[in-house]
């Protein structure tokens, strides 16, 4: 079997706080999403956003469908961002060859029927979403990526984001889609943090040596609870959740969101005063 998946429910605040460190990791880590020569899923119940990953190797792999989908084709009634961490592939969509690089991303709209992915030592992060409209298949670089210079060396949360998705790049029914990257030595994400009911949010944290991790931070703002995360692991972050985290060295983390809007700027701030 070359694709498989699982289900997250959508879990209440309440219940969340009450969880020990395995049921916070049951519930809400992804760890098993690049295995060489397979489609993995995590299929939520969170805005009904599916995370998965495809690694294909020496043989290409089909994008099939999943039970939960309901639909002939995977994406039949979705859309999809296929994110490359890995080294150069391709992504075949309807016939069509799309070169992605090394950090490049493919945006697949909604009706696409015959996708697979190729490439010797490509690694594909994929993302998806219900969608209302077709909007055109769309190879996204990192220099189409709308950028954003946050932060400071004195908070070790200088970084920049590298908003994918935005309304030069690319059309989307509910993906908005990004990657952030640090200045070296800082290692602080999504600090102060912020919260968006709007929208679920979901991180993979990559680029991490063997040894380090990032603890991540979840949970409504005056109970927080944290995860530890290694290398090329992804957090499902509830729309009532704030997402934020700190590495024990280097990373790089690829975000990405669904929901009611595609408007990046709709969060609330949370004060620095305001975590517990
Ligand atoms: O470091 C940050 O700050 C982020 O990258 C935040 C994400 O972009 C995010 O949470 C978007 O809602
Ligand atoms: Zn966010």
């Amino acid at each position: 079997m070359t694709t498989d998946y699982d289900i997250r429910f959508a879990i209440d605040p309440v219940s969340t706080s009450t969880m020990n460190t395995a049921e916070l990791r049951e519930q809400f880590l992804i760890d098993d999403l690049f295995m060489p020569g397979a489609v993995n899923w995590t299929y939520t119940h969170y805005d009904r956003m599916a995370v998965g990953g495809a690694v294909p190797g020496a043989k290409a792999l089909a994008l099939e469908t999943i039970k939960p989908t309901g639909t002939a084709n995977f994406l039949d009634r979705r859309e999809l961002i296929a994110a490359n961490i890995g080294s150069a592939g391709t992504i075949t969509v309807d016939g069509r060859d799309y070169a992605v690089g090394e950090r490049d991303m493919l945006y697949v709209g909604m009706g696409a029927k015959v996708v697979s992915f190729a490439g010797e030592g490509a690694k594909f992060y994929l993302l998806s979403a219900p969608a209302h409209a077709g909007h055109p298949t769309t190879l996204i670089k990192q220099s189409d990526a709308k950028r954003l210079d946050l932060g400071s060396q004195e908070t070790a949360n200088e970084r920049s984001i590298f908003q994918f998705v935005n309304a030069d790049s690319v059309k989307t029914c509910q993906l908005v889609v990004g990657l952030t990257s640090f200045a070296p030595g800082s290692v602080w994400n999504t600090m102060p943090a912020h919260l968006h009911d709007r929208r679920m949010e979901a991180y993979l944290y990559f680029d991490l040596k063997p040894d380090a991790f990032v603890v991540h931070l979840m949970g409504e703002p005056d109970e927080t609870r944290h995860i530890i995360m290694r290398n090329e692991q992804a957090v499902i972050s509830p729309p009532w959740s704030i997402h934020s985290g700190a590495g024990t060295g280097a990373y790089t983390f690829i975000w990405a969101m669904a929901g009611d809007n595609v408007d990046y700027t709709d969060a609330e701030k949370i004060g620095m005063d305001e975590l517990l």
